[in-house]
């Protein structure tokens, strides 16, 4: 059974959940926030009591902030020994920034690692097929929602 001291020796695996995270990540548009006062921010100014909502799907996916920014690459997270980096890129924020920041980070970083690592583990001894006609895509239905259509995959022993 993987344990969560683990994930300091599984760099790939942390690496791919990082990307997953970036490269869809669950809630593209975080969670709506207010301006309590009046608010510049560069040329802009925001008025008391707006609503908020940052994009974060697209500052993680953004060209300008991200080399093939729309390529899954597990791989961008690990630095030249195939170490996983933990320090982040500015655009990165799965979970958020500031003050208001998911509290649940590290409980879900914790549980996608043990989940992946069991799923991985548990299905070594079998050759996973997709639909071979609809296949898998991984572009939600709506855009920037994040289901993606159903598909899918037999398990069938090697
Ligand atoms: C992959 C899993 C998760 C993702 C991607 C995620 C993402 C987020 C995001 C983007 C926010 C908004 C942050 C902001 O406003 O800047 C948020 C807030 C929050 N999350 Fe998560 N979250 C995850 C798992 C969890 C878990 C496991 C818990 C609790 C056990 C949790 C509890 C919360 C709470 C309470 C807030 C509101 C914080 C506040 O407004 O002060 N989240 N999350």
């Amino acid at each position: 059974m993987p344990r969560h001291e683990d994930r300091n020796r599984c760099h790939y695996c942390m690496a791919f959940i990082a990307e997953a995270l970036r490269y869809r990540n669950v809630a593209p548009f975080g969670v709506g926030h207010n301006t309590v006062c009046r608010t510049t921010i560069d040329k802009y100014t925001i008025p008391e009591n707006t609503g908020i909502l940052v994009y974060q799907g697209y500052i993680m996916r953004n060209e300008k902030e991200w080399e093939r920014a729309n390529d899954f690459m597990p791989e961008r997270f690990l630095d030249s020994e195939g170490q996983f980096v933990s320090t982040r890129p500015k655009a990165y924020m799965p979970f958020g920034v500031g003050r208001r920041v998911c509290p649940g980070e590290r409980l879900a970083i914790a549980d996608l690692f043990l989940v992946l690592v069991r799923f991985l583990q548990r299905t070594q001894r079998y050759d996973i097929l997709v639909d071979s006609i609809a296949g898998v895509s991984v572009d939600p239905q709506i855009p920037d929602s994040s289901n993606p259509p159903e598909f899918t995959i037999i398990f069938k022993k090697k």
